[in-house]
């Protein structure tokens, strides 16, 4: 008879159902694939009495962690609550006690991941987390393996499935922020409290792992530029159109000889591009290596079934290590030195969106105030606007660096015939 491995389950929300469901569904192949009968021996919630969308027995549930933790016989944790606290002591205590981890959450990892993984190294033990960065994508298993013998330049994507969703269901249906927010919450994509979406912070911990995994260096979370998706209107979406681009929430980790910038903002790509065609819950990442060129992944961000597949993928590597006692031996700590660019160093292209006085010159002045601040524009428009002697003025600039864009929002902000700076926007993707 096959062998039984036990875990542990912390949490049943709609991570920790899917993974009931897909242990449950696909146990005859698991123990296929790993000779290995795949057991959930105690489920930690918050409410044991809450109704829930699959069966459990009244058993299995419990509110005590140490039922988990003192377990011997339990020899993986499997983490799907989400939190840092408890959750982090959590997982510390389970690696003390030599079981293998397996978590969905990039909160964690992106905050206390250096103190978790150096903790498994020191006890042999496991810790995965593909879950945690674009849903179902097995993306750090392609930086971590895939890309080994390669060196990774810059990793772009849409790694957020709420703020996707959100922009899209604007974009496509011209739908109020608030409906499409309301509705990515009830289909389960969004974090317990969704303002990690919105304000880009959740996207911002995805690209930390990222950048951390495919530089091999340790990007920290407050090392990332965020802005979130809040202030993107419908007059900018509209108008990103007109000039024959989609607005994405974008991350963007870049890197030349050690030289490193990470950010998270709202971004113009081009509608030819790939990424303007990710919509709804849908991530991607176009990973650049140097040798490789140019790839993209591509999958559900989000969701009960296509995260539940990182986490029992992740828990299938646990188990074959275990066959072959290789636990804890495959982790490689980030080595490489880095240093983060200065704003003269970041280049990239702009969209800006002014209101300005419409009388005669006005062009003329804010074109001469970029050439000022030696940036060249790409694109311009000029719309009327709805208040009497006003109109829009909309720019695509060349390729100009954060310093010299900085520099022209400070003085358009100042000049007289400029009313309101609406919006400013990097534009990526462009040839
Ligand atoms: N939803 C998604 O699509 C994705 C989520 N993730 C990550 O997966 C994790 C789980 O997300 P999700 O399933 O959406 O979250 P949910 O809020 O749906 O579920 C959380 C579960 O954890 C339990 N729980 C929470 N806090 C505690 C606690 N202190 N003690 C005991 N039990 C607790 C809850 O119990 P009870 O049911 O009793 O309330 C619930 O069952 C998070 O880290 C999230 O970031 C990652 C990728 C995608
Ligand atoms: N809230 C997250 C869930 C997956 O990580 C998202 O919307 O992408
Ligand atoms: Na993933």
């Amino acid at each position: 008879m096959e062998r039984t491995v036990n875990i542990g389950l912390m949490g049943l929300g709609t991570v920790g159902t899917g993974v009931v469901r897909l242990i449950e569904g696909h146990q005859e192949d698991l123990v296929h694939q790993t000779g290995v009968r795949i057991r959930i021996a105690r489920i930690l919630v918050r409410d044991p009495e809450k109704p829930r969308a699959i069966r459990v027995s009244r058993d299995l549930l419990t509110t005590d962690a140490r039922d988990i933790l003192d377990d011997p016989s339990i020899d993986v944790v499997v983490e799907v609550m989400g939190h840092i606290e408890p959750t982090r002591q959590y997982l510390l205590e389970a690696l003390r006690r030599g079981k293998h981890v397996v978590t969905a959450n990039k909160d964690l990892m992106a905050l206390h991941g250096g103190e978790i993984l150096s903790l498994a190294a020191e006890r042999g033990c496991d810790v995965f987390y593909e879950a945690s960065v674009a849903g179902g994508i097995p993306i750090l298993r392609a930086l971590v393996e895939g890309f080994s013998s390669d060196r990774i330049t810059k990793l772009m994507g849409i790694v957020n499935g709420t703020t996707n969703y959100i922009l899209t269901k604007m974009t496509r249906e011209g739908a109020d922020y608030a409906e499409a927010l309301q509705e990515a919450q009830k289909l389960g994509y969004a974090e317990a409290d969704p303002t990690s979406d919105v304000d880009g912070l959740d996207a911002a911990r995805k690209m930390a792992i990222l950048a951390t995994l495919g530089f091999r260096t340790e990007v920290q979370l407050d090392e990332v530029d965020v802005t979130g998706i809040r202030k993107v209107t419908a007059e900018d979406i509209a108008y990103a159109k007109k000039l024959g681009y989609e607005i994405k929430l974008l991350g963007i980790a870049a890197q030349e000889d050690g030289l490193i910038e990470v950010s998270v903002e709202p971004t113009l790509v081009p509608q030819r591009h790939p990424l303007a065609s990710v919509d709804g819950v849908m991530n991607a990442v176009y990973v650049y290596g140097e040798a490789v060129g140019e790839t993209m992944f591509y999958g559900p961000g989000a969701g009960e079934l296509p995260t539940a597949t990182a986490v029992v993928s992740d828990l299938v590597t646990v188990v074959k290590n275990m066959k072959l006692g290789v636990n804890g031996r495959g982790m490689v700590a980030p080595y490489r030195p880095k240093a983060l660019k200065t704003p003269e160093q970041m280049v990239a292209q702009y969209f800006l969106r002014l209101v300005v006085d419409d009388r005669t010159g006005v062009l003329a002045k804010i074109t001469q105030l970029f050439a000022d601040c030696d940036i060249s524009l790409s694109q311009v428009l000029q719309e009327p606007f709805k208040g009497a002697g006003q109109a829009e003025i909309i720019l695509v600039t060349h390729h100009a660096t954060k310093k010299s864009k900085d520099e022209a929002l400070a003085r358009l902000a100042a000049l007289d015939v400029v009313r309101e700076i609406k919006s400013c926007y990097r534009v990526e993707g462009e040839d």
